[in-house]
């Protein structure tokens, strides 16, 4: 069977169609009984930068040279904002941004909402849909809110705009992440890069990292 025959085969099969149009539930949709987030006390006023989490993080590590460089901001309630440049080094297709570079200051900036409910936790299911193309040079002007929680589940949502806060939508993800304590990074990360981000003297970072998840 030709590969036009069994991409039109999928689209006509009753079972694919109402696959699709009936996934109205999914694990990125809370269920009934989850609650609010919370916004922590001390969490940064809105308007105030919220620094880097780990030194050298893809997403907003200062003293990472590959990386995003992403400076999130505090919002209202459990939300944050971030600008982010698409540079020549983020290309996938000649002058366009790599869609997983995209979904990768998606991940960074839904990581970042940690802060303002002094949780930790890590991404495990992310859901992006790229609506247009996003040019080089182009700024990506990020929000991401905090929409339920259910137990160690959070629910979160993000768009990437081009052109201004308000302007066209480019990307938008949907992810749910899961609590962790500090030990998942002990557990699993590596003993040289843990000491040093023990020892960093940021102290607005450290606390961050380890203070959070008492
Ligand atoms: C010492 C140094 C400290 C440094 C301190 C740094 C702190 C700052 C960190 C922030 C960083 C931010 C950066 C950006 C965000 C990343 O990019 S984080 C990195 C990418 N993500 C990961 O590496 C996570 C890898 N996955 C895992 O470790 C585990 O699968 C998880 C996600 C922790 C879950 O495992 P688990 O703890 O065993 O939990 P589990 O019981 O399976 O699931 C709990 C619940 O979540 C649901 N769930 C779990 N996974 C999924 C899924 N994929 N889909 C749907 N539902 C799911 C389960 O169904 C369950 O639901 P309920 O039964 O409660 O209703």
């Amino acid at each position: 069977m030709s590969p036009a025959w069994h991409a039109r085969d999928r689209l006509t099969d009753p079972a694919v169609r109402s696959a699709s149009v009936s996934a109205t539930k999914t694990s990125l949709t809370p269920p009934d009984d989850a609650v609010p987030p919370v916004r922590h006390p001390d969490a940064p006023a809105p308007g105030e930068p919220l620094g880097a989490h780990y030194a050298q993080c893809f997403g907003c590590g200062t003293e990472q040279p590959h990386g995003l460089h992403l400076d999130a901001r505090a919002g209202e309630g459990v939300s944050v904002t971030a600008e982010f440049t698409v540079r020549p080094e983020h290309q996938g297709a000649p002058g366009l941004a790599h869609g997983g570079l995209l979904a990768t200051a998606m991940d960074e900036i839904l990581g970042s909402l940690n802060w303002l409910m002094h949780t930790i936790s890590v991404t495990g299911r992310l859901e992006t849909d790229f609506l247009q193309p996003v040019p080089v040079d182009s700024v990506l002007h990020l929000t991401a809110r905090a929409t339920a929680r259910h137990g160690r589940k959070i629910y979160c949502t993000a768009t990437g705009r081009v052109g201004g806060p308000d302007g066209p939508l480019a990307v938008r993800a949907d992810a749910l992440f899961v609590e962790v304590k500090v030990e998942h990074f002990v557990d699993h990360g590596r003993k040289d890069e843990i000491e040093a981000a023990m020892a960093d003297p940021d102290t607005v970072r450290r606390a961050r990292a380890f203070e959070v998840n008492p």
